[in-house]
């Protein structure tokens, strides 16, 4: 095929100088945008322009469709357009592009050809052609797909890579999905639905452009995971997405919180429940004195009377706004500041002016009086009788002016202010919580986070991170979300259009889902779907057919997705004694590490001290690192090319260890070992001793 190759390099050479044409105006515009220095917005713009120009360099275009009618259609990351509008590339997401994913020899949809184009930097480097409409074309599924091959055996680098290039039909049906509530993407382990998401992301901000603006945030785990998938979506020319765990969301709103504890599995439990929203919402609303009998409030060495009336009435008023409880709070102040200031202006309205006509106090004749006046007239508890001229009417003295001053004293006045804080005390997010839990507030553990952030909706928070939502919302490792998270979240997506991506055989946390319907319904009612994967990319059949008993013995009846490989290494286990399992995980780790590539060596939370020390890490874990040491919870969502497994006992121990396990064991690409101390539990009696 070396003419072939010849050819396309070819074009492929006309399609980058192109793109460089494109690059040189974009950098020339926003070199004039900067220099004009006014209009940050086109700056802006021309920044993000170059930014998509620049990550298509690596991959640009990466496959061609010959169709029945002749006519030849090349893919690539973005849309590239010759003179007479006519298309060098064509952008993977526009529609007419969605044949390469989903042709096939039965259904060809007018395709006679498919290539895939390897490329490395701005070389051709291999062709892979599948003729479709021919009789000797390819069966359908995945014989033949060397692209695929090639990408799902590669060596693992640390970071997810995006999947454009080979993404299968199942797959590209959900990123292109019109369903706009909740989209569950769910399948088992390695199935894509991570990359699925964030495919899925790109694509709705090329359909609905809107989204740019809107804001897209995507929820993950840990930090460690969102660095993991944090090259996807620039990748592929989108740098315009937040990520987030719960505990980003809620730092955004209660900025002081330090998470520092765990709780235990059923306190967690609890505290995700759905009605401890309700406890929180009454724990604010009990802050509120409720008006029983009128209220003596202390001004200027005079007692005013709230009466309970009015202050029933301050209180109904100011619920009624909906506002949350500390902006609600201003509207029972003024409510209540006018109330008291009547009391005043009624026992002071009667003033004459003296005969000379200057009003008592040093007031001014025409009847204004300055707010210190009005202290002093206050603080004299002066009452003037007959305020009237026979013929003026009643005489007021107090205008506008002067019962806004007053009620302006009134707020300012120490006393007053104690008082009506005391009636509706300004409350923090943390106050909350930590009385309602019976707590000091000090360090928090990640199941108060939902509870922290119900509080600080209800009382309202500063700031514009504070308040900000997003137009679409993607929440990875799902089922991990307590009942309380998912509320958290559906406040940050108030159109509700999501995409969700769980497994729930990989719960992990003892609040997370049981059901999608439950998880989803009170939000949503019917309108999310499910959108499942069934081909494992990541995981070879040996390690999945290893795990089939623990899968079987916990969720009877989950069918575990189809591996797309094998990789002709058997999963083998070392039984070992407490006292050795130091030294002999180091052993077999170096062992794991020969067979090339990235390790994880993934125990119990308890045992990671001992083996960090005998494993020689330090620091926080870095998946880009040889060898990273994890909690299962910490590796999920994660890939290496070997895992192994410490102290599978340990954790089936746990609630829900055994969800822990799998995911620990599914994490692998190409080899799986496990060690472990005393007889190996009963779910991984079948795998090979070593
Ligand atoms: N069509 C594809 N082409 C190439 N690689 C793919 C394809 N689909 C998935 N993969 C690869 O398979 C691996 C698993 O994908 P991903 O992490 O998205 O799966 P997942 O379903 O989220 O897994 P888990 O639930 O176990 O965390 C990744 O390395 C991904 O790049």
């Amino acid at each position: 095929m070396g003419g072939e190759l010849d050819l396309e390099q070819e074009y492929l050479a006309g399609l980058y100088a192109r793109v460089d044409r494109l690059r040189a105006e974009a950098a020339r515009r926003l070199a004039a945008a900067r220099r004009e220095g006014t209009d940050p917005a086109r700056m802006d713009l021309w920044r993000a322009e170059l930014a998509r120009l620049e990550a298509a360099e690596q991959g640009l275009c990466f496959g061609r469709l010959d169709m029945s009618d002749g006519e030849r259609v090349y893919l690539g990351r973005l849309s590239l357009f010759g003179s007479g509008a006519a298309t060098l590339l064509l952008d993977w997401r526009a529609p007419a592009a969605r044949a390469f994913y989903t042709a096939t020899a039965a259904a060809p949809q007018g395709v006679r050809r498919r290539r895939h184009i390897t490329t490395r930097g701005r070389r051709v480097v291999a062709l892979d052609d599948e003729l479709l409409d021919s009789a000797g074309g390819e069966p359908d599924g995945l014989v033949g797909e060397a692209a695929l091959l090639a990408a799902v055996s590669a060596q693992r680098t640390g970071r997810m890579r995006d999947i454009v290039t080979t993404l299968r039909a199942e797959q590209d049906a959900v990123v292109r999905d019109e369903h706009r509530g909740v989209l569950v993407v769910t399948g088992g382990p390695g199935t894509g639905k991570t990359a699925v998401a964030l495919h899925r992301v790109a694509y709705l901000l090329y359909t609905q452009p809107h989204l740019r603006t809107r804001g897209v945030l995507v929820v993950g785990p840990s930090r460690v995971f969102l660095d993991f998938i944090g090259q996807v979506l620039p990748g592929l020319g989108e740098n315009s997405v937040v990520t987030a765990t719960i505990a980003d969301l809620v730092l955004d709103r209660c900025p002081g919180v330090r998470v520092g504890r765990v709780d235990p599995p059923r306190t967690a439990e609890e505290k995700g429940r759905a009605d401890m929203a309700e406890r929180v919402a009454a724990q604010v609303r009990s802050r509120v004195r409720t008006p029983t009998e009128p209220v003596d409030v202390e001004f200027e060495r005079q007692v005013l009377r709230l009466d309970q009336g009015a202050y029933a009435r301050a209180v109904r008023r100011a619920r009624r706004t909906g506002l949350p409880h500390n902006e609600a709070g201003l509207v029972f102040q003024r409510d209540v500041v006018e109330a008291l200031a009547g009391d005043l202006v009624e026992r002071m309205e009667a003033v004459v002016l003296t005969e000379t006509g200057e009003a008592i106090d040093g007031g001014s004749a025409d009847g204004r009086l300055s707010a210190a006046d009005l202290r002093a007239l206050a603080a004299a508890g002066v009452v003037v009788d007959d305020a009237r001229d026979e013929d003026e009417g009643p005489r007021t003295i107090l205008d506008e002016t002067d019962r806004a001053a007053l009620r302006n004293a009134l707020l300012a006045d120490d006393g007053v202010r104690a008082a009506l804080e005391e009636l509706w005390p300004t409350l923090t997010a943390e106050g909350v919580v930590a009385e309602l839990l019976g707590v000091s507030g000090g360090e928090w553990s990640p199941a108060d986070l939902p509870l922290l952030d119900e509080a600080a909706a209800l009382v309202g928070a500063d700031g514009v991170a504070a308040r900000a939502t997003f137009g679409h919302v993607v929440v990875d490792e799902a089922q991990e979300l307590s009942e309380m998270a998912w509320r958290m979240v559906m406040r940050r997506c108030p159109t509700r259009s999501m995409t969700v991506v769980g497994d729930l055989a990989q719960t992990g946390d003892p609040g997370g889902a049981g059901s999608w319907e439950r998880a989803l319904a009170p939000h949503v009612r019917d309108r999310w779907r499910l959108a499942p994967l069934t081909v494992n990319y990541r995981t070879p059949t040996e390690i999945m057919d290893a795990t089939a008993d623990l899968l079987a013995a916990h969720h009877p009846g989950a069918r575990p997705p189809r591996s797309v490989r094998s990789a002709g290494e058997t999963p083998w286990r070392v039984r070992t004694t407490e006292a050795e399992l130091p030294n002999v995980v180091a052993e077999v780790a170096a062992d794991l590490l020969a067979g090339g590539g990235r390790l994880a060596v993934v125990a119990p939370a308890a045992r990671l001290d001992a083996l960090a020390v005998v494993l020689s890490l330090t620091g926080p874990p870095d998946p880009t690192e040889p060898v990273v040491l994890l909690t299962p919870g910490q590796a999920k969502g994660l890939e290496f090319d070997s895992v192994l497994v410490v102290d599978p006992a340990g954790m089936l121990g746990e609630p829900l260890g055994h969800n822990d396990l799998y995911v620990a064991m599914t994490r692998a690409t190409q080899r799986l070992g496990l060690v472990h101390p005393g007889p190996p539990p009963a779910e991984l009696a079948a795998v090979r001793e070593r």
